[in-house]
């Protein structure tokens, strides 16, 4: 599955670049103000509670349950998500089975102070120029989809643009591979990207190898405050959070809830 859809992600962008080609896309992401610093914020602990710091998902569906939510306007709930003290927003641009864009991601960016996550299937510099250029300040590479040398040369690159990154990890050899490229933000999503079943267990027995000085975010299956208060007893710094927000009728106060519990 993972591959399918890095695949298709790799097609939709090469599609895009038809029209707009690398050299013209370069230009418009060097020219794109400089990113927001997610390592430093994630990395600082919240002065107004001990809980985790959430990065709210703007996320309409996703392949393991198909739609989960309208959102006509991403801008306006990861407005609600900031006003609920979300330290930062990621954005789903995948567009064949999470119904994202580009354009989402750009429209949410000019709705918030917060640093934003290019949240797809990245695997070439095309895809992190696009990133960078429609404002995005963080994007995500998957160890999982990614040989080690690509790894290392696509996290370099975006590092060059000016782009945190979240390198998302399954288990202890995908942990080595991150700390190999060094990275500063070191995401374990705890749904198997082959299955899709959950296994909330993994971030506890994965955080013991996350050095000290790298932020460590727990990924996914946060149902209840109870959900997050967890992950961060078992020493997460941040908790990414897609569908409890979405379909919940008060993001903005479940955000709030989330961001309190520990
Ligand atoms: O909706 P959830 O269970 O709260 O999960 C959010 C997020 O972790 C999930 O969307 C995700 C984690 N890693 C990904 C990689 C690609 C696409 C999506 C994801």
């Amino acid at each position: 599955m993972l591959d399918a859809l890095t695949a298709g992600a790799l097609e939709d962008a090469a599609q895009r670049r038809e029209s707009l080609p690398t050299a013209r896309l370069e230009s418009i992401a060097l020219a794109t103000p400089q990113p927001r610093d997610a390592a430093a914020i994630l990395g600082t602990p919240k002065a107004d509670s001990d809980g985790p710091h959430i990065i709210a998902e703007v996320k309409r569906a996703s392949p393991s349950k198909g739609p989960l939510a309208d959102i006509p306007e991403p801008a306006a709930l990861a407005a609600r998500y900031e006003a609920g003290g979300a330290s930062a927003i990621s954005v789903l641009t995948e567009g064949r089975r999470f119904l994202g864009s580009l354009e989402d991601l750009q429209a949410v960016r000019a709705a918030v102070s917060l640093p934003v996550l290019r949240k797809d299937f990245i695997a070439d510099e095309y895809q992190l120029l696009e990133a960078r250029a429609f404002g995005a300040d963080l994007a995500l590479l998957i160890v999982a989809s990614l040989e080690p040398a690509r790894l290392e040369q696509l996290h370099r690159f975006a590092t060059d643009l000016g782009l945190s990154v979240l390198v998302e990890v399954h288990d202890e050899r995908e942990i080595d591979a991150a700390l190999a490229v060094d990275a500063r933000i070191l995401g374990v999503n705890t749904r198997d990207l082959k299955t899709f079943t959950m296994h909330p267990e993994r971030f506890a027995e994965l955080r013991e190898r996350i050095p000290a000085g790298t932020v460590a975010v727990a990924e996914s299956g946060v149902r209840e405050a109870a959900d997050v208060a967890r992950y961060r007893r078992d020493g997460a710094d941040a908790v990414l959070v897609g569908e409890a927000l979405v379909t919940h009728g008060d993001p903005e106060a479940r955000v709030a809830e989330f961001g309190r519990a520990s």
